[in-house]
């Protein structure tokens, strides 16, 4: 009886073979992915802090996706791992860099890996309880997310911005925390040429949120 993954790329009892996978950031493409899924303009209701900008976007989206993910899983189980390629166009909403959804992971201590490939860009970190970082990711930059940080991806660039990921398979993630705290602690703006950061004033708080 063979055991691995079907034709399908669908586990099946028993050890699974190694997984090759082709990077190709500029194009937004994991060779030997298994999954994928997109956001589009219209998924992101709410997200930017200025509401007129993004209706004014709306009106003149041309239907393309904003962010997609493409991503290989053939092991299920906690000692799996998901590996992806995370693409973000660049773009500006209001003040704002155009950004994932972010999220916490559903099982909170879950860790991340994040390889910067093509493009450039910063991470917002925020720990649950406690502050607020912004670091830079992009070719040769790794960041290390441990658990218990909601984490999110800005393009501050001109070009799209690839990121390699890896994180537990059973991680999963809650993005409505950000919704509930009223936004992540820390925008990311447009500042001259460059970008810049400020606290957000809508911040609730993620553990006043929770406790609501
Ligand atoms: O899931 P979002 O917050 O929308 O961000 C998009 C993607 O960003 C990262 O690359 C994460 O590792 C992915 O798991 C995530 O799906
Ligand atoms: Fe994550």
């Amino acid at each position: 009886m063979s055991t691995g993954p079907t034709s399908a790329g669908v586990p099946t009892a028993g050890p699974v073979p190694p997984v090759l996978l082709a990077l190709r950031p500029e194009i937004g493409e994991l060779g030997g992915s298994n999954a994928r899924y997109e956001k589009f303009l219209t998924d992101l209701e709410g997200l930017y802090r200025d509401a007129d900008a993004y209706r004014e976007q709306l009106a003149g989206d041309d239907g393309r996706p904003v962010y997609w993910v493409e991503s290989s899983q053939t092991e299920d189980g906690p000692g799996g791992l998901i590996t992806g390629i995370s693409v973000l166009e660049p773009g500006v909403v209001g003040t704002e860099y155009a950004m994932t959804r972010g999220h916490l992971h559903a099982i909170s201590d879950r860790s991340e890996l994040y390889v910067g490939l093509s493009g450039h860009g910063v991470m917002i970190l925020d720990a649950v309880e406690g502050d607020s970082r912004v670091v830079e990711i992009g070719p040769g930059q790794a960041v290390y997310v441990p658990g218990h940080w909601v984490h999110r991806s800005v393009n501050t660039g001109t070009e799209r911005l690839s990121t390699l990921f890896c994180y537990a398979g059973d991680a999963g993630q809650d993005y409505g925390i950000i919704e509930r705290a009223g936004g992540m602690k820390s925008l990311v703006v447009v500042d001259g040429d460059g970008w810049s950061v400020q606290p957000n004033p809508d911040h609730r708080g993620y553990e006043l949120a929770e406790r609501a």
